[in-house]
């Protein structure tokens, strides 16, 4: 016997196979029926229905149908009637399957209405706000929720060093650094918790990454719903904005970087302490003129809408590698304020299209940086050219009609001669600017930076027999060192680089006392290691990354590094002749015969000058446009450069 729930109609049998062939046709007739509730499905019920108790009858021959309870007659009867006026009276299995499909539309109706009605009394006395993993707000409500109470004594929870939505990965920051800072969050599930005296409850529910989700996000999706009872949206509504408002908060000292994911979608990939500019060891006329045209810039917009400008910057650096390129566009987003979208051009998942809705997409105020520009192109020439971005995309995207406005365009490079004067034409480069290998005076610049005051006294006692074993110091980013010098056996540790040496060279005192228990070294003591150091360094030979990687090594010891700057020279001047070893970066400048620590160049400084070279290779032309300065500047210069060239002559006699 098979009943179909409702129990409005049954057919008997004792055939098996009949049996399951019937239960499976008026089972689909009534699934499809109900699930659908259209007339296309009802017909279609109808359709496998019929075909069911013919097929199933036509095996056995049996045509018994048992009695209906009442109320189920009564409907049966009305269907009986529906079936002969559509002339199916005669034809008894086809009438049943039509009986079948039309109370599985019933059913489904009366699902479909109960569900409406129980979503509608919800509606009237609930009220609901639904956040998805995809969506930046996602990450408010899990930083908000990490800092609730409920979260602190949830017996049922997670515990997570980032907080992550869709592909996005967010650190759990302010740790001390050994250890990184936990979230601990409510478990997926059902939690009711208090905010502003009233309940409110949270459904957190991870969604099973299907086909779609997984294209679309390429991760699992998670959901989280807060509700409450009444019909006013303000409480959701104040605590959403609490949560946003928490979150900018966490990220005011911080520069926030997104990058784009391989969807073409912007993701938080990490947020940084804002860089402070002064950390940044470059000619300071060349840094505030680039701070103050982008401050500048940010602060005009009426003033380029007046004018019918499109309301955007362009800002592009260029130099050996390791001179502070990034790093600069990194300082200079945290002293506007803003974050900063990297866009990665070799990336193969990036097209035409996905590049300029990302560009679109940035928000109003930000800086855009395209690192490498020069690289993108070279790699497509020898890889498959049918995948990623082509040159007149990437103009498109940056200044077609769609990019955003209120941006400034930020573009490195160490190759400024493989740049296409297109992509670097006034309009879409505005100030374009090198950024040099180190000069003497910036060369102590760092020195005191590095070692600022008060720096520990160590006690020093160096014999001149001193043998301290060499080996290399702590490496800075990229940097590929191959150091031979005299450099004291442990640079990372606070007194480590000051331990005797078991064969009791070099002579220093062995109770050297930690640098917290000395007073710190006095300015001029800083200052005139500073000089001594930056004598030896030969004018813009190292990239501030190679010098930085070489006091790396003597972090809490100045005097040490001092000491070994002369053979660090040594070394990497004979590294490069001999082409052995390297210390620092792999440096393939391609200016070195370019004397000056950098060039600038503004839009209207080259239109004022009018004119480009008249020959010479590409490089040659671009360099033409470099404004350097008044003549005056530039001579106070060159003097400064001869004295210092000349001091660190006599010093080395
Ligand atoms: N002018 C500088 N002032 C301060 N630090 C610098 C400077 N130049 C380089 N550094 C330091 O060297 C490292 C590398 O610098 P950065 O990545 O900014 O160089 P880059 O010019 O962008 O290099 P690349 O061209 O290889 O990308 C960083 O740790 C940075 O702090």
């Amino acid at each position: 016997m098979v009943g179909m729930s409702g129990g409005a109609s049954a057919v008997a049998t004792n055939h098996p196979l009949l049996l399951a062939t019937v239960a499976r046709g008026a089972t689909s007739a009534a699934t499809a029926a109900a699930t659908r509730g259209s007339p296309y499905f009802l017909g279609n019920g109808l359709t496998l229905g019929r075909n069911a108790l013919v097929g199933g009858l036509a095996l056995t021959g049996h045509r018994s149908f048992v009695s209906l309870p009442e109320g189920a007659q009564e409907v049966g009867k009305m269907v009986s009637n529906a079936a002969d006026k559509m002339g199916l009276g005669d034809n008894q299995f086809a009438a049943g399957g039509f009986q079948l499909a039309l109370i599985g539309g019933l059913l489904a109706g009366i699902r479909i209405l109960g569900s409406h009605a129980l979503e509608y009394l919800k509606k009237q006395i609930v009220v609901t706000a639904e956040f998805d993993s995809r969506d930046e707000s996602y990450s408010w409500i899990l930083n908000w929720l990490s800092d609730h109470p409920y979260s602190k004594k949830a017996t049922q929870f997670s515990v997570s060093t980032t907080i992550a939505r869709g592909a996005q990965k967010i650190n759990g920051e302010g740790g001390d650094g050994a250890i990184a800072a936990t979230y601990f969050l409510p478990a997926p599930g059902l939690h009711f918790f208090w905010f502003k005296n009233r309940l409110l409850w949270m459904y957190r529910e991870r969604v099973r990454p299907t086909g779609a989700t997984v294209a679309t996000s390429g991760s699992p999706v998670e959901n989280i719903t807060i509700s409450t009872l009444g019909r006013s949206r303000e409480l959701i509504q104040s605590l959403i904005l609490e949560a946003q408002r928490k979150f900018i908060d966490r990220d005011k000292s911080r520069t926030v970087i997104f990058a784009a994911d391989q969807y073409g979608n912007w993701r938080r990939t990490k947020s940084r302490p804002k860089r402070p500019l002064d950390t940044i060891v470059m000619d300071p006329k060349l840094k505030s003129y680039i701070v103050d045209d982008a401050k500048e810039f940010f602060a005009s917009e009426s003033w380029y809408a007046e004018r019918g400008l499109p309301f955007r910057r362009g800002l592009l650096l260029y130099g050996s590698p390791g001179t502070g390129k990034t790093s600069f566009i990194h300082a200079l987003a945290g002293e506007l304020g803003l974050n900063i979208y990297v866009v990665n051009l070799s990336s193969k998942n990036l097209t035409d299209d996905t590049l300029s809705e990302l560009v679109a997409d940035t928000p109003s105020r930000c800086l855009l940086l395209i690192e490498d520009v020069d690289a993108a192109f070279i790699q497509r020439k020898s890889k498959d050219a049918a995948t990623g971005i082509t040159f007149s995309g990437l103009l498109n995207s940056v200044d077609g009609v769609s990019a955003q406005e209120g941006r400034m365009l930020c573009m490195t490079t160490n190759h400024l001669e493989r740049l296409d004067e297109a992509l670097i034409r006034p309009g879409r480069v505005d100030i374009r600017a090198k950024l040099g290998k180190a000069t003497q005076s910036q060369a102590a610049e760092l020195f005191m930076k590095f070692f600022p005051q008060p720096v520990a006294t160590t006690d020093l006692n160096f014999s001149s027999a001193d043998t301290t074993k060499k080996t290399p110091p702590r490496s800075g980013r990229r940097q590929s060192v191959d150091y031979k010098g005299d450099i004291p056996s442990s640079t990372s540790g606070e007194s480590s680089p000051l331990l005797p040496e078991k064969s009791g060279s070099p002579t220093l005192s062995p109770s050297i006392p930690s640098s917290s228990s000395k007073p710190g070294r006095t300015q001029e003591e800083i200052e005139r290691m500073a000089a001594q150091f930056s004598r030896v360094i030969p004018d813009q030979q190292f990239s501030i990354a190679q010098l930085q990687g070489f006091l790396m090594g003597y972090k809490k010891t100045p005097e040490l590094a001092v000491k070994h700057v002369d053979e660090f020279v040594r070394q990497a001047g004979s590294a490069e002749v001999s082409g052995t070893a390297k210390i620092g970066y792999d440096d393939d400048d391609v200016d070195n015969e370019d004397d000056d620590d950098y060039e600038i160049e503004d839009a209207t400084v080259a239109a004022g000058k009018g004119k480009a070279a008249a020959s010479g290779d590409g490089k040659d032309e671009k360099q033409d446009y470099y404004w350097e300065g008044s003549e005056e500047q530039q001579k106070e210069r060159k003097e400064f450069r001869e004295e210092k060239e000349r001091e660190r002559r006599a010093s080395l006699k």
